[in-house]
């Protein structure tokens, strides 16, 4: 919806029976602008391909359709780690499509704020810095200001860790623990992302941009966040859709494995990890964190 501001867009989907009014977006009409198909081939006719397609799905739908995608410009809005791989999205496009250009997309942005035409600033991050100002420019917009960077490891890592750290504060909230509580998890779980992601090469200045202090302080703040509602109700005892998208929970165990893999120490998403398996009680995983060795900050 935001895209088609700077010209005719073509989005394909598999199931297309809901015209142009997606359940997904209530009250957000596709503008005249878009053409809507459920023929790949018909999307992959452009040059620049957006991939709106979650974390643990990027996979497979690679593997049904990378030939289609080799060679052209790749942007992947994904915000995880995939389980299989525990590689980020730019990976598992780059290694499926050798001869495109892989980019990542992403920063604070609810979809439904974007397409109602509400601003934002994003980071777009592509490793070849002249193809990633070409993207820049093609996909910025009146309401979307790009900023670039050719750091992906940093960017995607921002993205995919804040939705573990965003869980934890709904956790927080759930189960009553307060504002106070909120903020030590936002702040240690920073701490947690910066680490990770320098291990994994990322530059720190990347994590303290959009993509990852950004995203994070909107996802552990607004109840509009799907991870941060799923560690509510985690921290409430209560149910949760399993059919909502909630990429942190399979991007912590993901994390789990690589911070055991780098001898990294991620006590918060370590939590996280457990409480979405069901391995551990909030109490009990609160009293954890509270009685780790003291340290210096
Ligand atoms: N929703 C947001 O506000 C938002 C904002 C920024 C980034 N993101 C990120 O973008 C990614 C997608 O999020 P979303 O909210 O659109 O997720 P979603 O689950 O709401 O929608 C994803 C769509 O992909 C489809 N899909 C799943 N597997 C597929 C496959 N193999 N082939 C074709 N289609 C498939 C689903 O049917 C669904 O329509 C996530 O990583 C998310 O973190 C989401
Ligand atoms: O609803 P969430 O928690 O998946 O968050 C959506 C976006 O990532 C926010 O930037």
């Amino acid at each position: 919806v935001a895209l088609s501001a700077n010209g005719p867009v073509t989005l394909w989907a598999r199931d297309t029976g809901w015209g142009r009014d997606n359940p997904r977006l209530p009250g957000v009409s596709l503008p005249g602008g878009i053409a809507v198909t459920d023929e790949l081939s018909a999307a992959t006719q452009a040059d620049m391909l957006v991939l709106a397609l979650p974390a643990q799905a990027l996979g497979g739908f690679l593997a049904d359709h990378a030939r289609l995608l080799d060679g052209k410009h790749l942007v992947s809005t994904a915000k995880g780690i995939d389980l299989t791989r525990l590689t980020g999205p730019s990976a598992l496009l780059a290694d499926a499509c050798p001869q495109a250009t892989v980019a990542v997309l992403t920063g604070p942005s609810f979809a439904a704020d974007i397409a109602r035409g509400l601003p934002t600033a994003l980071t777009l991050a592509c490793a070849d810095a002249d193809a990633g100002r070409a993207l820049q420019h093609a996909l910025s917009t009146p309401v979307l200001r790009l900023y670039r960077t050719t750091d992906v490891a940093g960017a995607e890592l921002g993205g995919a860790l804040k939705n573990v750290i965003a869980i934890a504060a709904g956790v927080v909230i759930g189960a009553g623990l307060g504002d106070s509580a909120r903020a030590a998890i936002i702040t240690r779980g920073f701490a947690e992302m910066t680490r990770l992601a320098a291990r994994l090469g990322a530059r720190p200045e990347t994590l303290s941009g959009l993509s990852g202090l950004g995203d994070l302080t909107l996802t552990c703040t607004s109840a509009q966040s799907r991870n941060f509602r799923y560690g509510q109700a985690l921290g409430a005892r209560q149910p949760f859709d399993t059919a909502t998208t909630v990429e942190g929970a399979a991007t912590a165990r993901a994390v789990a494995a690589l911070a055991a893999r780098m001898a990294c120490d991620m006590p918060i998403a370590a939590m996280v990890a457990r409480l979405a398996e069901g391995t551990m009680t909030v109490d009990d995983a609160a009293q954890h964190l509270m009685t780790r060795p003291l340290k210096e900050e």
